[in-house]
C-alpha cells in the first residue's frame, strides 16, 4: 500500500500557525507493510532511516492512541526537501499516521490528525497543525483551536508558485527568534489581514487575497534569516505577483498572479543574481493526501 502527502503553505500570509493550504508538487510517498519490526528506508532527500524518522514517530503514537503495538516496514520517497517551509516534516508525518490508520482500520479523521502532529512536535519542538491539517485534506484550512480540534475548510482552486532557494532554515530556529509578545498595532493589522483574506479568497478574489499576503507576527522578525526576503519581493510583485510570501517559516517563498510560471521564472533568476541556486515548482492549491 501507498500514500502520496503533498507539500503545504503554512500561515499563508497573516495567518500564523492558523492558515495553510495543501499544493500539488513536491510530495513524499509512504510504501508500507505490517511488520515484527520497525524499519524505514529513504530515497530521495536524506532524513534518518531510524526511530527517528517523523512517519516512524508518528505511526507509534497512533498506535498507542488505539492501544496496539503493530510495527510497520516503511519505504519513504522523500520529495520535499527538509528545513524547507513548505511542510516537509509534516508530509512524513502524516504519511506516518495514514499508513497506521489503514493498517489498524482507524477512520478518525481527528485521531489521524493528532497522530501526526506528534510527529511534526518531535520535529519542530512545537505542536502546530498548520501543516499537517491541510496536507491532509487539501483545501485552504482555518485551525480555530487543538482543545477541542475544530478545524475551517475552504475549497480552493488556483495555481501557485512556490520557489525553495537551497537555504535551510530549521523551523525550531525560526519559532526560537520570535518574540513573545507583539505591538497592539501588529496585532490589530494582523486581524484585519487575516479576515479581509478570508472573505476574498470565499469570493474567489485572488488580486485582493495577494494585496493581503503580509504579516506582522512573524515575518519582520524572521526577515533577519531572510536577508534576501525584499529584494525577492520586489522582483515578483514587478513580474506581476498580485501577492508573495514565506511559506510556513522559509526559506521557500510564494506567490500567486495570472502567470505563476513567468512569476517563478523571476523569482529563481533574482535568487540566482544572488548566487542562490532554487527549485521551482508551479502547481494547484487544494490536493490532500492520495491512496495508490
Ligand atoms: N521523514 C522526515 N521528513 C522530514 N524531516 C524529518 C523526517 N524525519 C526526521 N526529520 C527531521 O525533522 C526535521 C525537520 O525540520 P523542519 O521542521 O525544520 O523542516 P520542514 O518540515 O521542512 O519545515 P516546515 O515545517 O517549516 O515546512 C529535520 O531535522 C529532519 O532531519
Ligand atoms: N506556522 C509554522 C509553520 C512552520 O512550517 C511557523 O511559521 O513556524
Amino acid at each position: 500500500m501507498k500514500v502520496r502527502v503533498h507539500a503545504t503553505i503554512a500561515n499563508f500570509g497573516p495567518g500564523f500557525d492558523v492558515f495553510g493550504v495543501g499544493v500539488g508538487k513536491p510530495y513524499d510517498e509512504l510504501s508500507f507493510k505490517e511488520s515484527d519490526e520497525w524499519m524505514v528506508r529513504v530515497k530521495g532527500y536524506q532524513v534518518p532511516e531510524n526511530s527517528n524518522n517523523i512517519a516512524i514517530v508518528s505511526a507509534k503514537a497512533l498506535a498507542a492512541m488505539v492501544g496496539e503495538e503493530t510495527a510497520l516496514e516503511m519505504k519513504l520517497t522523500k520529495g520535499i526537501r527538509p528545513k524547507s517551509g513548505i511542510g516537509s516534516s509534516g508530509a512524513s508525518s502524516l504519511a506516518g499516521a495514514l499508513a497506521m490508520a489503514k493498517v489498524l482500520g482507524v477512520e478518525d479523521d481527528e485521531m489521524i490528525l493528532r497522530a501526526a502532529m506528534e510527529g511534526e512536535r518531535v520535529a519542530s519542538g512545537s505542536v502546530h497543525g498548520d501543516n499537517v491539517i491541510p496536507a491532509y485534506y487539501g483545501d485552504f484550512t482555518i485551525i480555530e483551536s487543538y482543545e477541542p480540534l475544530k478545524i475551517w475548510r475552504i475549497p480552493v482552486n488556483f495555481e501557485v508558485v512556490v520557489v525553495l532557494p537551497a537555504i535551510e532554515i530549521p523551523t525550531s530556529e525560526a519559532r526560537k527568534i520570535l518574540p513573545s509578545k507583539i505591538p497592539r498595532k501588529d496585532a490589530i493589522r494582523n486581524l484585519a489581514l487575516a479576515a479581509s483574506l478570508i472573505l476574498a479568497l470565499k469570493e474567489n478574489d485572488l488580486q485582493t487575497v495577494g494585496r493581503l499576503l503580509d504579516d506582522r507576527i512573524a515575518l519582520p522578525y524572521r526577515k533577519q534569516l531572510m536577508q534576501w526576503y525584499e529584494t525577492v519581493r520586489e522582483a515578483a510583485l514587478e513580474a506581476g505577483a498580485y501577492g508573495f510570501s514565506v511559506s510556513g517559516s522559509g526559506p521557500a517563498v510564494f506567490a500567486i498572479g495570472e502567470d505563476v510560471a513567468q512569476i517563478g521564472k523571476v523569482i529563481a533568476e533574482t535568487f540566482s543574481g544572488m548566487d542562490i541556486k532554487a527549485d521551482v515548482y508551479v502547481t494547484k492549491v487544494g490536493r490532500g493526501a492520495i491512496w495508490f
